[in-house]
């Protein structure tokens, strides 16, 4: 009989990586994914809307609710959205199964990407999967109904994912040529997320001069964070480390309201070339620590990747709020919940990939206490979140509660 001890040792577990688009904006984000030619993750793409999927060159497509939407997406309906995934259980069950690391990208504020994705990260996460959502936010010309939708989606999400990225699509506006199309726009948005996921599968893969494992990002996701930070930077050349710095403490991703401007839980991840060296790295810890994280919790990973020659990218993902509570004792309490929910059959065109041999994952362990967390509710029909016995900051006739960025029209340059 063999020794199951000497097997694990000689043969290192793959983390397998999935990134799951859902609705219209979360399938262009898989899309443009596979036609930047990324390879290290496998990709899905789930949406209502048949044609959509149809013109879609990802292989792998799910499409759900066909029977409540005919195949014609979900008409902005987050509730048609989730009924949808919920028809699909199985299919998504099997989707996410044996996966360690899935990342779910959508736009929220309409009805598939709003309504679905909470439902496939729930189904991730009960199976043991460790859960990323990068979620576009609508325009806030888009106005109040979408606003509203995508807020409540954020909260959902931030119930069933152990991190979530909202990024909000005015930033375009701030960073696009005012000749550009939407869809330069959009592609230059989707940049941001296909960054952070090559920069998590450099960290899990590529050799790296400080380590860092799933297990650690695992642990350091466990918890229910209130809000996420995350932020990019990235410099060239003589001085390539202290420019990344720079260029990460400018990412204006770091400067809109979604995000936390300290974390609790700090993950740093290096990435650079063959002439990176470990004073560099040294640097870039104790500059990023002090910006982010005084008193956090920082764990920190430096990988070489020789295709980026004389370049260094810095990737930060922090948690904050984080409640002593562990995240998979709440899922299963929801879970219990969805089980009750009907099951469907998945038509050929929409089966997922064949399952591949399961990798063996690291054993979470719950707490014994029963999840709780309050929440504040928002009031009806106010597209800027406002909570529901508060008004809004007038203050010399402008609006307190929009982003000083948006209030002065200061362009951002990236
Ligand atoms: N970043 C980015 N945002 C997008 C893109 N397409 C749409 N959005 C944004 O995402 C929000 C949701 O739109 P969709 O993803 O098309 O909606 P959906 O989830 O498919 O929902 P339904 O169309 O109602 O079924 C919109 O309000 C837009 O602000 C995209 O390609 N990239």
């Amino acid at each position: 009989m063999s020794d199951p001890l000497s097997d694990e040792q000689s043969e290192p577990t793959e983390i397998r990586m999935k990134v799951v688009g859902v609705g219209g904006a979360g399938s262009n984000i898989v899309d443009r994914l596979m036609l930047s030619q990324f390879s290290g993750v496998e990709l899905v793409a789930v949406n209502t809307d048949q044609q959509a999927l149809a013109n879609s060159p990802i292989v792998n497509k799910l499409c759900i609710g066909k029977s409540v939407t005919g195949g014609l997406g979900s008409g902005g309906d987050v509730e048609v959205g989730r009924e949808a995934a919920l028809k699909h259980i199985d299919a998504i069950d099997e989707m996410v199964s044996g996966v360690d690391l899935l990342f779910i990208a959508a736009g929220l504020g309409g009805g598939t990407g709003t309504g679905a994705a909470p439902v496939i990260a729930e189904q991730a996460l009960r199976q043991g999967a460790l859960v990323i959502a990068f979620v576009a936010l609508p325009f806030t010309i888009e106005r109040s109904a979408r606003a509203n939708t995508a807020l409540d989606g954020l909260r959902r999400l931030r119930d069933t994912c152990n991190a979530v990225v909202p990024l909000p699509n005015d930033l375009l506006i701030q960073e696009s040529d005012p000749d550009a199309s939407l869809l330069d726009a959009f592609a230059k948005a989707d940049a941001w997320i296909e960054k952070a996921i090559r920069s998590i599968w450099c960290m899990m893969n590529k050799t790296g001069m400080i380590n860092l494992d799933f297990a650690q990002l695992r642990q350091m996701l466990s918890k229910k964070a209130g809000k996420t930070l995350f932020g990019l930077g990235s410099g060239t050349g003589e001085g390539a480390a202290a420019a990344a710095v720079a260029d990460l403490k400018l990412c204006p991703l770091l400067h809109t309201p979604e995000f936390s401007k300290k974390a609790d839980q700090l993950l740093v991840n290096i990435v650079g070339g063959a002439r990176i060296g470990i004073a560099d790295t040294q640097m870039i810890m104790e500059a990023v620590s002090e910006e982010f994280g005084a008193d956090a919790n920082v764990t920190m990973g430096a990988v070489v990747d020789e295709d980026l020659g004389d370049s260094v990218e810095i990737c930060i993902l922090g948690t904050s709020e984080v409640s002593s509570v562990p995240f998979t004792k709440v899922v299963k309490q929801r879970a219990k919940k969805s089980k009750a929910e009907p099951k469907s059959e998945v038509t050929e065109e929409a089966k997922p990939a064949p399952k591949k041999s399961k990798p063996s994952r690291p054993v979470v362990h719950e707490s014994s206490k029963p999840a709780e967390q309050e929440e504040f509710s928002f009031s009806e029909g106010d597209p800027k979140g406002e909570f529901e016995n508060s008004s809004g900051t007038i203050f010399e006739g402008q609006d307190l509660d929009s982003p000083t960025y948006l209030r002065r029209g200061v362009k951002i340059v990236l």
